[in-house]
């Protein structure tokens, strides 16, 4: 079994307004090439552990582990590296700046990153925008595409540092249905074609049923 990501006996507590056992010994693994969702009712603790599981967290006891790799502990640059290179992120509203065009945003991450050139970091840019069949957009400032569009840019942008695993916190979650249906099929093809594995929060049912496996929490705890 290889193993992208994997937290053991994580907990963390909120200590104000008062002490508060938010997550409770999650343990679990997510599998190279897995599409992995997390469901639970509002407040079962959901966003929070994503929050962890993305390095963004570091105020929790337990492990985490990212290609085999003890995430836990390290110093917050390795970790703004870590996340950027090997963990692509997708959130329910997009967060794109408006003002940059689409190849742009596209660009950012990799260009944070700082491993290739601009024209490098450019190119790969533009494979994405074509993989996601957007490359019309490219020119485009952000501020002028559509809500299903805008969604698209930002997988391209969590992509472009071709990550180990892809997260999403709800990111059908402000799409119509059709939007929806097309996130779904986008990631599926990156789980089928690229090998990539994906670990979604989400509230439709009808989405995390075609997912390989359903995380389910309940109270801070992931059900058996
Ligand atoms: N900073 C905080 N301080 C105290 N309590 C918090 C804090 N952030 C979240 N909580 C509480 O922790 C619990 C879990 O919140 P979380 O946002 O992780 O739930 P969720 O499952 O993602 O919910 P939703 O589906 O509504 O997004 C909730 O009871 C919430 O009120």
């Amino acid at each position: 079994m290889n193993l992208v990501l994997e937290t053991k006996n994580i907990n963390k507590h909120f200590l104000k307004p008062k002490d508060f056992h938010v997550l409770k010994d999650i343990s679990f693994g997510v599998e190279a090439g897995e599409f992995v969702s997390i469901m639970g009712k509002s407040g079962s603790g959901k966003s929070t552990l994503l929050y962890i599981l993305s390095t963004m967290d570091t105020d929790y006891t337990g492990e985490l582990f990212l290609n085999n790799t003890l995430i836990t502990g390290q110093k917050h640059q390795e970790l703004s590296r870590i996340r950027n290179k090997h963990i692509g992120f997708v959130f329910q509203f997009h967060y794109l700046l408006s003002e940059f065009s689409v190849l742009e945003n596209v660009m950012l991450p990799a260009k944070k990153l700082a491993e290739k050139s601009v024209a490098e970091i450019e190119h790969d840019a533009m494979e994405k925008l074509i993989m996601l069949d957007i490359e019309k957009l490219a020119h485009q400032r952000a501020s002028r595409i559509s809500g299903g569009e805008k969604q698209r840019v930002a997988i391209a942008r969590a992509l472009i540092n071709n990550p180990s695993i892809l997260m999403g916190d709800e990111p059908t979650g402000n799409l119509d249905s059709h939007n929806s249906e097309n996130v779904f099929s986008i990631f599926k093809r990156l789980k089928e074609e690229e090998g990539l594995s994906l670990l979604i929060v989400t509230h439709d049912e009808d989405f995390a049923k075609r997912t390989d496996r359903i995380i389910q929490m309940e109270d801070g705890r992931v059900l058996d």
